[in-house]
C-alpha cells in the first residue's frame, strides 16, 4: 500500500494553498531543487560534453520511459521521453497513417484537446487535400468506427469534463475494423492505472508537467506496441532516432525499436526534474492511487453540490467513467475561479464555462478537499466573484 501522508510530505506546497491544478502543472517534489543542481554542478559543469557518456545522458530517455511506463502499462523498452507532446502527437499519427496506406480519415472527437487536432490538420494538410480529419462527439465515437478510417485519435480523459473513454472497447472496436490507434494519456499518466499492453494499444503518447511533476516544459513520451515497433517509419527523421548517429551517414536508417522515436538532443535538466519525481512515482501502487482519487473526487463533488447550489456538476458522476478531475458549471466560472485563486483555491477555468479542479492523491487529502468547499462555498453563496477585478481575463488561463 501507498502512503500517502509520506507522499504529501515530499513536495514543496506553498502555505495557505490549496492546490488543485496538479492536473495542467503538478507542483515541486523537494527533492528536485538538488537534483536538477546536482545535475548542474556535478554533470553539466563538471563533466561537460563527456556527460553523455559518463553520467549517463543518453540512456536518460529510454530509462525514465520504463519508469513511466509502469504506470500506463506499457512493456518494459517501449516508451522514449523527448520533444512536447503536440510533437509526439503527429510522430504517432504520421506513423500509424502510414500502417493503413489505403485509407484517407483520422476519426478523433470534440472534446479532444485542441493542439491534437490541430497538429493533425497541419499533418493532414501536407499529405494531401484527399485526407480528412472527422471529428464527432465523444459519445459517437463508436459508431464511427468503419472501415474507411485509417487511424482513430483520442485523449483517453477529456480534459474539460474528466470524462473517460473506455480504451479497450474502443481499441477493440477499432482493430476489428482494421483501424489504428493512438491514444493521448496527458489527463491519464500518473491520473490512474492505464493497461496500455493489456488494450492492445497501438500507440500512445503523453506529458509529464501534469500528474508527473516534471515541472513547466518536461518532456513528453510515446509508446509504440512492440508488434509495430520495428516497422514504424518515424516522420520526424532526426539524428538521434538513426540507427547509427554517430556514424553521420548522409541517409536515414530508422534506430532499433523505440529508439527510432527520438528525434534530437534530449532535455537532460528537465529529465533530471522529471527522475527526481519519479523517485515517489515508483513508490506508488496505482490501484491505490485510483482508489483515493475518486475516493476525493467524491467528496468534493458531495461537498460542493451541498453547499453551492449555483454549480453544476459537468464530469462524470460516476467515479470509474472519470479521470482524475472534476468540473463544475457556471456562467461567471472565469470570475469565481479568480476569486478562489485570489482566496488560495487553486484550480482553473476553461471557455465557456468550466471550472476545473484536479484531485492529485499524491499531495491532496481530505483536509484540502474540505477546505476547498468551504471556501467555493463563501465565494459562490455571497457572490464574492462579483467583482469588475477578477472579470479581466488573463493571457494564460
Ligand atoms: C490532451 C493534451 N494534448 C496535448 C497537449 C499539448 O501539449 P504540449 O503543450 O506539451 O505540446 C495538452 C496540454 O497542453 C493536452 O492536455
Ligand atoms: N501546457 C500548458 C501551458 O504551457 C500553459 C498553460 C496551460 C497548459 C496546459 O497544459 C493546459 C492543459 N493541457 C489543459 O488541460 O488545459
Amino acid at each position: 500500500m501507498t502512503d500517502f501522508a509520506a507522499t504529501k510530505a515530499m513536495f514543496d506546497l506553498p502555505e495557505g494553498m490549496i492546490y488543485l491544478d496538479g492536473n495542467s502543472l503538478g507542483p515541486l517534489p523537494k527533492a528536485t531543487k538538488d537534483r536538477v543542481s546536482a545535475m548542474i554542478e556535478d554533470e553539466w559543469g563538471k563533466m561537460l560534453i563527456t556527460g553523455w557518456n559518463k553520467a549517463g545522458w543518453m540512456q536518460q530517455p529510454g530509462a525514465i520511459g520504463d519508469r513511466i511506463g509502469r504506470l500506463i502499462g506499457a512493456e518494459p523498452g517501449h516508451v522514449m521521453m523527448g520533444d512536447t507532446l503536440s510533437i509526439k502527437v503527429y510522430q504517432a499519427v504520421a506513423s500509424a497513417l502510414e500502417m493503413t496506406p489505403d485509407r484517407r480519415v483520422v476519426l478523433s472527437d470534440n472534446g479532444n484537446f485542441p493542439s491534437d487536432l490541430y497538429i493533425v490538420q497541419g499533418l493532414l494538410k501536407s499529405l494531401g487535400e484527399d485526407y480528412e480529419l472527422r471529428v464527432v462527439n465523444p459519445e459517437d465515437v463508436a459508431d464511427n468506427i468503419t472501415d474507411e478510417i485509417a487511424v482513430l485519435m483520442l485523449t483517453e480523459v477529456d480534459y474539460r469534463t474528466g470524462r473517460k473513454h473506455d480504451m479497450k472497447a474502443l481499441t477493440e472496436l477499432a482493430q476489428a475494423q482494421g483501424v489504428v490507434t493512438v491514444w493521448d494519456l496527458a489527463h491519464s499518466a500518473g491520473a490512474l492505472p492505464v493497461d496500455l499492453a493489456g488494450c492492445n494499444a497501438d500507440f500512445a503518447v503523453g506529458c509529464t508537467y501534469k500528474y508527473l511533476n516534471s515541472g513547466p516544459g518536461g518532456p513528453a513520451f510515446i509508446y509504440v506496441a512492440p508488434r509495430h515497433v520495428d516497422s514504424a517509419r518515424p516522420a520526424l527523421s532526426g539524428w538521434l532516432g538513426h540507427e547509427a548517429p554517430f556514424a553521420f551517414d548522409l541517409d536515414y536508417r530508422p534506430g532499433n525499436g523505440i529508439e527510432r522515436m527520438r528525434v534530437g538532443t534530449p532535455p537532460m535538466i528537465q529529465l533530471a526534474a522529471l527522475g527526481a519525481s519519479m523517485d515517489i512515482w515508483d513508490q506508488v501502487d496505482m490501484q491505490a492511487l485510483r482508489a483515493r482519487s475518486i475516493a476525493l473526487c467524491d467528496r468534493f463533488i458531495s461537498g460542493v453540490e451541498a453547499s453551492c447550489p449555483a454549480l453544476t456538476l459537468a464530469s462524470p458522476r460516476d467515479g470509474t467513467a472519470r479521470g482524475s478531475q472534476v468540473s463544475f458549471a457556471f456562467e461567471h466560472g472565469y470570475a469565481a475561479m479568480q476569486a478562489l485563486i485570489a482566496r488560495g483555491v487553486i484550480g482553473d477555468f476553461r471557455a465557456p464555462t468550466t471550472m476545473r479542479f484536479g484531485f492529485t492523491p499524491l499531495y491532496i487529502d481530505e483536509g484540502d478537499v474540505d477546505g476547498a468547499v468551504a471556501i467555493i462555498a463563501d465565494v459562490m453563496n455571497n457572490q464574492l466573484w462579483d467583482k469588475p477585478e477578477y472579470k479581466i481575463r488573463a493571457a494564460v488561463t
